[in-house]
């Protein structure tokens, strides 16, 4: 980012690094975001074909803002018979509630003004599901997986909970993919110790593996 002060430094405090992570987002040019969200759904599909074709369900977000838009993924998620699952958002305790959804039409607009599953239609996954990947949104993310997030918290208590469910049912835990355009891509966001780290970055550019190491002894 030479030549702009929206620098984000590892030193800064979150506030403030979330600040300038906001002004570069700001700066994105609206009229390629459709494009790159496109770009980027498409690189996703293909690698989930190449590298993980046994992957049997995806955690999704439903796009707000300006973030990376993966309504493309969730619509080849639905041609390709790989389950459709969409948080909803419980702010008092600042958790997500998991949905498997068929269609657009199982969305209602809920906290924050996101769209999210209603839950008189979708069907609840119950609390002990853990899908096979969750695509994470961000404000900015690194090569190291550090991930700046909206600061409610919620997707590093939902890590939280997908590894204590996967250590007592010993599986594996899910690839955590956090997502974004190229330009959200900085040197070092600043991180603390209950950061979840991000296994991979999808962009237009494509899907990269980080070199965070998905471990259980990492807290
Ligand atoms: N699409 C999408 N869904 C998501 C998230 C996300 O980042 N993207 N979240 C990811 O965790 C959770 C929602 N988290 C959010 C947290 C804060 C704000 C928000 O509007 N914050 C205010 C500042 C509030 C304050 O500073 O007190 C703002 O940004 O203006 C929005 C969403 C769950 N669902
Ligand atoms: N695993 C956790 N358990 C309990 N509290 C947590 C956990 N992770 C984060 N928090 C709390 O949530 C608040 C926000 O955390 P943080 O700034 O890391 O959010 P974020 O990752 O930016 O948000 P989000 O995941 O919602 O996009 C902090 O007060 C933090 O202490």
């Amino acid at each position: 980012m030479a030549g702009t002060d929206e620098t984000i430094e590892p030193s800064m405090g979150k506030r403030a690094a979330r600040t300038a992570a906001k002004e570069l987002r700001d700066r994105l040019p609206k009229a390629r975001l459709e494009e790159w969200s496109i770009m980027a759904c498409e690189q996703a599909a293909q690698w989930l074909e190449r590298e993980y074709s046994d992957c049997r369900s995806m955690l999704l977000y439903v796009p707000f803002r300006s973030e990376l838009n993966l309504r493309p993924l969730m619509e080849w998620g639905w041609r390709s018979g790989i389950a459709v699952i969409v948080p909803r958002c419980l702010p008092e305790q600042r958790l997500m509630a998991l949905y498997r959804i068929h269609g657009w039409d199982e969305l209602a607009s809920g906290a924050y003004g996101i769209m999210e599953p209603d839950p008189s239609i979708a069907a609840y996954c119950g609390d002990a599901y853990v899908p096979d990947i969750v695509f994470v949104p961000g404000l900015a993310f690194d090569r190291q997986g550090g991930r700046l997030g909206y600061g409610g918290g919620y997707y590093d208590r939902f890590y939280d909970r997908l590894r204590d469910i996967s250590l007592r049912e010993d599986r594996m835990m899910p690839l955590w993919i956090g997502c974004g355009f190229e330009q959200q891509l900085v040197a070092e966001v600043p991180m603390e110790g209950h950061d979840a780290r991000v296994g991979a970055i999808l962009t237009e550019q494509g899907m990269r593996m980080t070199d965070q190491v998905i471990a259980f002894d990492d807290d």
